[in-house]
C-alpha cells in the first residue's frame, strides 16, 4: 500500500498527519492498539505534571530571543541554529540540559528557543518492517541536526516502571524506556516514560546499532524532560528512522551533519528490553537492525531499573 492510500494514526492531534501504510482494521495493526497523545502525561506514581509550567519565563518581547540579552539563553546556552538545528557541540556535550522557552518567556512563538514544542515538522510514516514488527519512515528528506518527533507517553513513577517491567515476558515488545540525568554532587534524576497504551509516534521507532536519530532530553514548561529525537545525520526519503536505545552510540559520536546519508542494509539513556537470548541469566532479543557494526542483541541496560 503506497503512503498516500495511509490514514492519519493521530488522529489530527499532530501538525502534520502519521501516516499509516496499512488499514486501521488491519489485524497485524489491532494488536498495537493504544491511545495517541502528541505530549507525555501523567502516568501512575509521577509526581510532577509532565506539561506543568514550573520555569520562570525570560522577560524578552521580541519575536525571537537573543543571546546577549534572554535570560533563558544565558542560564541555558544556545542550542539551536536559526534554521532550528541541534548546533554541533563538542564531543559528549550532549549531556547538558537542554531548556527551551516557556509558556511564561514574553518572546514570540517563532522564537530560535522552541523547537520542540512545535510538534512534528517532517511527515512520517508507521510501515510493517521485514522483522521487528512496525517501524517508523521519513516520507521526506529531514537535515542533519533537526528535530523530528518526540517519545512521548505515560510517565511513570519508578515502582510503576518496575511493575510493568517484570509484568512483561520474552515475546513483548518493550516500550518503557529509562533516562537517566546527573545533576552533579552524585544526585541522579531518572524520568520513565512508557508510550504502550498511550503514546504517539515514536513508540515505533526501531533500535539500530547505527542509528539516524539521537535522543536528546528537553525541557518545555516543565522539569519533566521530553525525549526528543534529532537528526544525526541527513536523513533521504523512504529511509527507516532509528535510535541507539542504549544512547550510547549516539552521544558519545554527536551529530554527523558533514556525511551522506547512509541508507542502513535492510532497509545514560535506556531502554530496558525484555529478552530471549542472553548471558549472566539474562536473556536478551536478537537485533535485526542489519548495521555492519551490529552487537547482535538488542540493547539490555539495566542500570536505571537493575533494583526492580
Ligand atoms: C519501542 S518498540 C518499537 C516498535 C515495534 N517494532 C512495534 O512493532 O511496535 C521496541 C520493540 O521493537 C522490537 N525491535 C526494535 N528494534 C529492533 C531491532 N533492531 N531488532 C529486532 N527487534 C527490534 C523489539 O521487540 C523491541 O522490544
Amino acid at each position: 500500500m503506497s503512503h498516500r492510500e495511509g490514514w492519519d494514526l493521530s488522529g489530527g492531534a499532530e501538525n502534520l498527519p502519521v501516516v499509516v501504510e496499512a488499514e486501521p482494521t488491519d489485524s497485524k495493526f489491532l494488536v498495537t492498539a493504544f491511545q495517541y497523545t502528541p505530549e507525555n502525561v501523567p502516568g501512575p506514581g509521577c509526581h510532577c505534571h509532565p506539561n506543568e509550567v514550573t520555569f520562570p519565563g525570560c522577560d524578552c518581547r521580541s519575536a525571537s530571543c537573543q543571546q546577549g540579552s534572554c535570560s533563558c539563553l544565558q542560564a541555558h546556552g544556545q542550542v539551536y541554529d536559526n534554521k532550528g538545528r541541534l548546533r554541533e557541540h563538542e564531543q559528549g556535550d550532549y549531556s547538558r540540559p537542554v531548556f527551551e522557552c516557556s509558556a511564561l518567556c514574553g518572546c514570540g512563538e517563532t522564537c530560535i528557543n522552541r523547537v520542540v514544542q512545535q510538534g512534528l515538522r517532517f511527515r512520517l510514516s508507521v510501515f510493517s518492517t521485514q522483522n521487528k514488527g512496525w517501524g517508523v519512515r521519513a516520507l521526506e528528506p529531514i537535515p542533519c541536526g533537526t528535530f523530528v518527533c518526540e517519545y512521548a507517553g505515560e510517565v511513570l513513577g519508578y515502582e510503576e516502571a518496575c511493575q510493568r517491567q517484570r509484568a512483561q515476558g520474552p515475546a513483548d515488545m518493550n516500550y518503557i524506556m529509562a533516562l537517566r540525568e546527573h545533576t552533579g554532587q552524585g544526585r541522579v534524576c531518572d524520568t520513565f516514560v512508557d508510550p504502550a497504551a498511550v503514546g504517539n509516534v515514536g513508540r515505533f521507532l526501531n533500535h539500530s546499532c547505527q542509528p539516524n536519530l539521537m535522543m536528546v532530553p528537553v525541557r518545555v514548561h516543565s522539569l519533566v524532560p521530553r525525549l526528543a529525537l534529532f537528526a544525526l545525520r541527513n536523513i533521504a526519503a523512504g529511509e527507516e528512522l532509528t535510535f541507539d536505545y542504549s544512547g550510547t552510540r549516539s552521544t558519545t559520536q554527536g551529530l554527523r551533519c558533514t556525511m551522506n546519508p547512509v541508507p542502513s542494509k535492510s532497509s545514560s539513556l535506556s531502554s530496558s528490553s525484555s529478552n530471549t537470548a542472553g548471558t549472566d541469566g539474562l536473556k536478551r532479543k536478537p537485533c535485526h537492525c542489519g548495521a555492519h557494526n551490529c552487537s547482535q542483541f538488542l540493547p539490555l541496560d539495566m542500570s536505571v531499573i537493575d533494583t526492580c
